[in-house]
């Protein structure tokens, strides 16, 4: 099992990884998935689900005293990865001192039931736990049971057809407060889920495995079986957290933060944009989730004005060496990309960007030409919208150099009329004059000198931690140079 000092510093996996050894030892079942190898080691076939699976019941038990049945042919969790999100939630509620009372809603909670499980048992949280299938809320109560955990953990089935995600649960519980609402979508659209994973006939028809992938590409690192409902939704994860940040827009602080794990890179994208696009209203960061060479990610917001969000972005902090004066370029640098920046201190300057200026400059030179050429209109699906969202934005304009159009983001989703897209748009509007776009990302840069150089330290204030890193890396190479 991959660690890694990426996790989280309170969870116990990170120094300490699971002694397979000992676990061997101590649990029989476990053993038999076991080999010794010559070094006298003992290693576990991650390749092989059911590996994998009884490695997670017997975490579960050793170090959560949860007895947890995980049905074949489901998703196997990952506990290392479970506890992080747990924990990131953790330091926002800590951060807002969020200490007692705390409710969550786990939106998908699958069979397992592992996050309420885990926040239950190990944070002492309440929780409502969704789920769209009959047979994982099922399997999802008879762990609650087994555990006697019914009284911090309400399993509920909700209709997956609905478009909104939690809207129905929040309404039926109208004298609930929610501290924050965590998901693990199913990432896929169908067409990924083809391409990805067959049909595994040992199982169900209903259930898909990347076992076959042996002769297409190299073997995976381990095999994910999984059901049709938890692999692949209409649209893919985007279209999924889409409906959740829906939902939050009506529901605003009736959930104090709204958190959901990603787990692809480019969906963070169109969702950072959406958010984004809310303003002064909403504050959201994203952090990453990683466990060995499984990356994701936890996106997380909140609307309610008295909530941070930085606190579980203290570990942020990135810094550089340049030759001096450091300061003064820097403040030339920021001004040439149209940020803005004003002297907290002396040596610490608070600088904001209202658009990403300091990536795919070349890009954005083409698109300029491009854009001042007559050029004709760009192809357009030859299909009809058949549920369209249009938002105002209050952004500057400056994307739709993208292939986005005139649309500051615009996103079609297939659904399964071929003949049919769901679109959602958010189109450019000048703002009125005096009114000023929120920064999409605003950074506290503190400087140190000595003698030879100057140490340049960037803490994110607010925004997407990618976007620190790209802006440090961009003044790293003009200021080094
Ligand atoms: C990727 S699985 C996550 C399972 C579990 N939470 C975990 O992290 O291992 C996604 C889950 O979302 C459920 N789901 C799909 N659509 C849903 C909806 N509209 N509301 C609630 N759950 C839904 C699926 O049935 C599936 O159990």
């Amino acid at each position: 099992m991959a660690q890694g000092n990426e996790m989280h510093p309170r969870n116990p996996y990170r120094d300490k990884p699971p002694d397979f050894k000992a676990l061997a030892i101590e649990y029989p079942e476990f053993r038999k998935f076991c080999q010794y190898v010559s070094n006298g080691k003992v290693t576990l076939d991650f390749r092989k689900d059911a590996a994998v699976r009884c490695l997670t019941q017997t975490l579960l038990k050793k170090d959560f005293s949860l007895n947890v049945n995980l049905p074949a042919g489901h998703l196997v969790p990952r506990v290392p990865q479970k506890l992080n999100y747990c924990l990131l939630i953790d330091d926002i509620l800590q951060a807002n001192s969020i200490t007692s009372n705390v409710v969550g809603i786990d939106i998908g909670t699958g069979t397992s039931c592992i996050h309420a499980l885990i926040g239950a048992r190990h944070f002492g949280w309440k929780f409502v736990a969704t789920d769209g299938d009959e047979n994982s809320v099922q399997v999802a109560h008879e762990n609650v049971a087994r555990n006697e955990m019914g009284d911090s953990i309400c399993v509920v089935h909700v209709n997956p057809a609905v478009k909104t995600v939690l809207m129905d649960v929040i309404n039926s519980m109208p004298d609930s407060e929610f501290s924050f609402c965590m998901c693990n979508p199913p990432f896929f659209e169908k067409s990924d889920k083809e391409e990805r994973f067959c049909e595994e006939p040992s199982l169900s028809n209903e259930t898909y495995s990347n076992s076959f992938d042996f002769d297409m590409r190299s073997a995976p690192h381990s095999e994910t079986i999984a059901s049709s409902a938890e692999l692949y939704v209409e649209g893919g994860e985007v279209a999924f957290v889409n409906r959740i940040i829906d939902d939050s827009v009506c529901l605003r602080d009736r959930i104090k933060f709204y958190t959901t794990m990603i787990g692809r890179k480019s969906s963070l994208k169109p969702l950072l944009h959406r958010l984004e696009r809310f303003g002064e209203n909403v504050k959201f960061l994203v952090h990453p989730l990683n466990q060995g060479k499984t990356k994701r990610w936890m996106l997380a917001w909140t609307f309610a004005k008295e909530m941070t969000l930085n606190t579980a972005l203290k570990n942020s902090s990135i810094s550089f060496q340049c030759p001096k004066p450091g300061l003064v370029k820097l403040m030339q640098e920021i001004s040439r990309l149209g940020g803005r920046w004003s002297q907290e201190q002396p040596s610490v300057l608070v600088a904001e960007f209202k658009s990403v200026t300091w990536t795919n400059q070349r890009a954005r030179r083409k698109a300029n030409a491009l854009l001042s050429e007559n050029s004709a209109k760009r192809a357009r699906w030859n299909t009809s919208s058949v549920a369209c969202e249009a938002m105002m934005g209050n952004g500057d304009g400056k994307d739709s150099y993208t292939n986005a159009g005139n649309f500051v983001y615009s996103e079609s989703f297939k659904t399964s009329d071929p003949a049919a897209v769901d679109t959602s748009s958010q189109a450019y509007f000048p703002l009125p004059s005096g009114v000023t776009p929120r920064p999409i990302v605003r950074l506290r840069i503190q400087v140190e000198s000595d003698d030879k150089c100057d140490k340049l330290s960037f803490e994110l204030i607010s925004g997407a931690k990618q976007h620190l890193h790209q802006i440090v890396q961009y003044l790293k190479n003009l200021l080094c140079r």
